[in-house]
């Protein structure tokens, strides 16, 4: 079946599910193969649930007129989503980067969505399967996309812009983040820099933070590039005020003052971000202004929560050195006498775990804290003075015992570490 027959077919059942524990009557079910299934061994389950037809790529678990045999499941997933990409001529917004890919996405998301139908990646569904699946949840009124995109190694970022053909591109920012996927931070550099590549290609737009030179760098040979930066850029916007929430005023490109309900100084860019992209759209300042402040996030990403008289900074979705040292730094500088640094390891950093996680000691020690408990990973094979422990549930229950009242925490560590687990026992 030729990519064309498939997407006259998908028109007609334009849900794509790749799971049968979610799969609804109707859907169109592509049958993956993953690291614990063979997605086509639940094909016909799939059917007997309702799915309207079946993807599969071995003729074994085929079912007459019910099941479409190709050859590659995964490919056929992906050309579909570039076939349904090109039907569209609106702006396509690409965003990736080491940190803040997520809050800019959403930010960026709720600020376009005032004023235009807008399409966005679903959490962070960012890799080689969420990125077709995001296109293919595009509908035919959409007025503008944005997608983001995640990485853990070089060509990456390419693959996925020659399925979202991206017209506009946004790097956050790059950093210490999957070293040992992408070889070191200049490898980090080079892969996410696939992005403007493409769009240099594609005669395409940027948006670029102008304090950080390796973006002037990386966006070299590109024409159509709006800024957004401290100083010296289209939009400028410094931090009035970050403990807890982040506030923003601006001095040029944006008229008053935002105030965010992201926890955390780091997040200056992303909101910035936000702004350049609703100016660069045409959005005006007010809805900006209220999109931005409506955000709030509940995905323990920069979020504060209360739990009796104790405050929390749960930042616990992820962790690399580049953000662990932004969330300590901003976390030093907040009011309090009561500070307790509750952080687990930091996961995919390869030859260079053990250095980065001593450089982290460093840093930790410049700072005064109530208590310092660290958890798993390389922290283990790490000497430090402060407390030690095997899981979050020990730091959890360390902390239980010290009945602590009118304290203030962070919380933060790799998706792996699972350190949300120590706000049980807060
Ligand atoms: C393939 C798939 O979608 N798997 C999801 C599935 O996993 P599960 O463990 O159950 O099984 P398999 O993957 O082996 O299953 C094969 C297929 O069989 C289906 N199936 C299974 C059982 C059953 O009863 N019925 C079935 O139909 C199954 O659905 C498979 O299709 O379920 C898990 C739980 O819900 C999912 O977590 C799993 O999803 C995988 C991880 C996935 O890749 N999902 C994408 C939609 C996605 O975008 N996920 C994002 C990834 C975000 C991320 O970490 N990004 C990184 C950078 C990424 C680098 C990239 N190269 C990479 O490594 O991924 C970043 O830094 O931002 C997410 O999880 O949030
Ligand atoms: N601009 C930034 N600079 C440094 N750290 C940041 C920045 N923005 C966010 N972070 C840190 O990264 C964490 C994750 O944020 P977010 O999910 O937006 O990033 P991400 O790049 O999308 O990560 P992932 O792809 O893993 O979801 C935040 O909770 C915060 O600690
Ligand atoms: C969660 C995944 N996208 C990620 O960023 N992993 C790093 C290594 C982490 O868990 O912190």
């Amino acid at each position: 079946m030729t990519i064309a027959e498939l997407y006259a077919i998908y028109q007609q059942h334009p849900t794509v599910q790749t799971d049968t524990r979610k799969l609804q009557k109707d859907d169109l079910y592509f049958a993956l193969k993953g690291p614990n299934f063979n997605g086509n061994a639940f094909a016909q389950k799939a059917l007997e649930q309702g799915a309207a037809y079946a993807v599969i790529d071995e003729a074994d678990y085929a079912i007459k007129d019910k099941t479409i045999l190709v050859d590659d499941v995964l490919q056929t997933l992906q050309q579909l989503a570039l076939h349904h990409r090109k039907q569209f001529n609106i702006p396509f917004l690409a965003i990736t980067g080491s940190n803040g890919k997520t809050t800019t996405k959403e930010l960026i998301h709720a600020v376009l969505s005032t004023a235009f139908k807008t399409y966005t990646t679903e959490g962070n569904l960012n890799n080689h399967i969420g990125v077709p699946l995001t296109i293919l949840k595009i509908k035919s009124n959409a007025e503008m996309a944005v997608i983001e995109m995640g990485a853990n190694h070089q060509k990456e970022i390419a693959s996925y812009c020659v399925i979202a053909l991206p017209t506009h591109g946004l790097i956050t920012n790059v950093g210490k983040a999957h070293l040992e996927g992408f070889g070191g931070e200049e490898g980090v550099r080079k892969g996410k820099g696939e992005l403007f590549d493409f769009i240099r290609q594609n005669n395409g737009s940027v948006f670029r933070m102008n304090d950080y030179d390796y973006l002037r760098d990386m966006s070299k040979g590109i024409a159509n590039v709006f800024t957004y930066g401290t100083k010296d850029a289209d939009v400028v916007g410094n931090v009035a005020q970050s403990d807890p929430f982040l506030e923003v005023n601006f001095t040029k490109g944006f008229e008053g003052e935002i105030k965010t309900s992201l926890v955390g100084s780091y997040n200056l860019p992303n909101v910035l971000a936000a702004v350049a992209a609703g100016k660069k759209f045409g959005v005006n300042d007010e809805k900006i202004k209220a999109a931005i402040e409506a955000y709030s996030p509940s995905n323990s990403r920069s979020q504060l929560v209360q739990k009796g008289s104790n405050k929390i900074i749960l930042d616990a979705y992820n962790a690399n050195p580049s953000s662990m040292k932004a969330a300590i730094e901003n976390f030093a500088k907040a009011e309090g006498d009561s500070k307790f640094l509750v952080l687990g390891g930091m996961a995919e950093l390869g030859q260079e775990s053990l250095q980065e996680h001593k450089t982290l000691i460093d840093e930790i020690a410049k700072h005064k804290w109530k208590a310092v408990l660290l958890v798993g990973g390389d922290f283990l094979k790490t000497e430090h003075p402060f407390l030690s422990f095997a899981k979050p549930e020990e730091a959890g229950e360390w902390l239980q015992k010290q009945n602590l009242q009118n304290a203030f925490f962070l919380i933060k560590g790799s998706r792996s570490m699972q350190m949300e687990k120590v706000l049980n026992y807060l």
